[in-house]
């Protein structure tokens, strides 16, 4: 498969399968991918970094032989760096690790990389965006929680707008604006989005909003009707 693209110019929209019903992810990939979605966003959970547990690499993999969709997978757990083989081996084509779960973040970061997929680094709602000041070159996308993470089909936090527009600005005086993606992910929805957009992401996650929806193609195109005005 080609190196996943990174086109922060045009908006893309990454369903999270943590909405999806889990005994029919087949059924589901075929769902989002006829409904026009760019990524697969896979929400990775270990019951300590986050009071939730989803799955692991061998889920990964399966779900890799059923799409062809990229897959960004978002690893809310401790110590990532574990299991980052395990993931790349999977079939993941961007790796996200949070800044709070990495005591060695630029090792890590590195690590991904080195292991040949893309890299992204998260940050929780309150932590500030000069955590990763230093080492925002490293990567190839940065993604603003705008929920505290663990669970699908919580209520968008709003104070995290202006870290959105923070995020955007420190990207355009690093010169990075044209190859790092900007991704929002928690309480993206139709009448969230645009506010998203406006301030800066490029790739919006959308778990309840696509996954509670009967047609998840409408709900797809309905996020890009809304953030395109
Ligand atoms: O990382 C996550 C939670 O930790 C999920 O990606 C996110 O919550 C998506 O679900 P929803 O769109 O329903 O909020
Ligand atoms: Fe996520």
């Amino acid at each position: 498969m080609p190196p996943m693209a990174i086109e922060p110019q045009r908006l893309k929209v990454a369903p999270s399968l943590l909405s999806s019903d889990f005994a029919d992810l087949a059924g589901e990939l075929r769902r989002i991918e006829a409904g026009g979605a760019d990524w697969v966003h896979l929400d990775v959970m270990d019951g300590h970094f986050v009071p939730n547990l989803t799955f692991g690499p061998p889920v990964v993999a399966r779900i890799r032989e059923r799409t062809r969709l990229p897959l960004d997978t978002h690893l809310m757990i401790e110590n990532p760096e574990r299991y980052i083989g395990d993931f790349v081996r999977a079939g993941s084509d961007l790796i996200t690790v949070h800044a709070e779960a990495c005591v060695h973040l630029h090792r890590v970061l590195t690590q991904v990389r080195e292991a040949g997929v893309r890299v992204g680094v998260a940050l929780n709602p309150h932590t500030p965006l000069s955590l990763i000041e230093h080492v925002i070159d490293l990567v190839d996308l940065v993604l603003l929680m705008t929920v505290n993470p663990g669970f699908g089909g919580q209520r968008f936090i709003p104070q995290v707008l202006p870290k959105i527009a923070a995020a955007r600005r420190l990207l355009a005086d690093r010169g990075l604006a044209g190859r790092v993606e900007l991704e929002v992910d928690g309480g993206v929805a139709p009448d969230t989005a645009p506010a998203c957009v406006a301030a800066g992401a490029t790739v919006l996650v959308a778990g309840s909003a696509v996954f509670g929806q009967p047609d998840a193609g409408e709900a797809i195109a309905a996020l890009r009707r809304a953030s395109a005005g």
